[in-house]
């Protein structure tokens, strides 16, 4: 990515390298927000993983039935291939870098977007068609087979329950309702918990800007992306 295409916003950093950004956590918690703020900041693409939920799961979640591992497998198979085909076709000078906002909320469901073969607690194994191959799966739902040099990366804004759920009440149009918030706390591993490393946690109650800041400190730090500045002074050492 250039600097020049960045140059607009205040805070600016570029990719390094093959960069896969996931603003993951439970309905209501910002992942659009913050991921768009990203995704600007870097002035790569956005992804929102709720526009590639087929229609069986939006009926689903608008009656308030919580998705099961079946049902978000499939989708999150094609939530990483999409993300890395959007990614490519942005691609410059030898990177390429998305940002998407995906609930992302299990540790399994993590491994299948990282590009890790796993099961998801049900008979079959979503990202490698398991021992059954993925013939039975159609061209779309197909496991990908992301390059090795790809990096994931998981942002995280989590807090308080009741800022949650006043944010989703104060929401009228979204299939979302605030009644299915426990359901998705529930379903949350906290990834911190479970030891991955590749998280960056961000307070839920932070200005936008502030989370922006963070997630870019750290992101830099995590040697995923680098600020523009820094690519101003190796050009001009050049
Ligand atoms: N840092 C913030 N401070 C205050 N309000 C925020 C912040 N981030 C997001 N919001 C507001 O909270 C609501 C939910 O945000 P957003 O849609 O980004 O969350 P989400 O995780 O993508 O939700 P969902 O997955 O349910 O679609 C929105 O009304 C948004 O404007
Ligand atoms: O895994 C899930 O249960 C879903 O992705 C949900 O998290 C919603 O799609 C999203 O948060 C919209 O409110």
């Amino acid at each position: 990515m250039s600097s020049e295409k960045n140059s607009s916003s205040s805070l600016t950093a570029t990719i390094n390298g093959h960069v896969l950004i996931i603003v993951m956590g439970v309905s209501g918690s910002g992942k659009s927000t913050l991921g768009t703020a990203l995704a600007k900041a870097l002035g790569c693409p956005f992804v929102d993983a709720d526009d590639l939920h087929p229609q069986t799961n939006i009926d689903k979640m608008s009656k308030g039935e919580p998705l099961t591992d079946e049902d978000r497998a499939p989708w999150l198979i094609n939530v990483r291939r999409t993300a890395l085909k959007v990614a490519e076709s942005d691609s410059q000078d030898g990177t390429a870098g998305v940002v998407v906002a995906c609930s992302a909320l299990k540790a399994r469901y993590r491994e299948v977007l990282r590009g890790k073969h796993t099961k998801l607690g049900c008979s079959r194994d979503w990202a490698t068609g398991g021992g059954h191959g993925d013939a039975h799966l159609e061209g779309e739902q197909r496991a990908p087979t992301p390059p090795s040099t790809w990096r994931t990366f998981f942002v995280h804004p989590f807090g308080p329950h009741e800022v949650l759920l006043e944010r989703m009440m104060a929401r009228k149009s979204h299939f979302m309702k605030a009644n299915m918030l426990t359901s998705q706390i529930d379903a949350l591993e906290d990834p911190l918990g479970t030891g991955e490393r590749d998280i960056v946690p961000i307070g839920l109650v932070e200005r936008v800007e502030d989370q922006l800041r963070t997630a870019l400190k750290d992101l830099t730090a995590a040697g995923v992306i680098r600020p523009i500045e820094e690519i101003d002074t190796r050009n001009s050492s050049t």
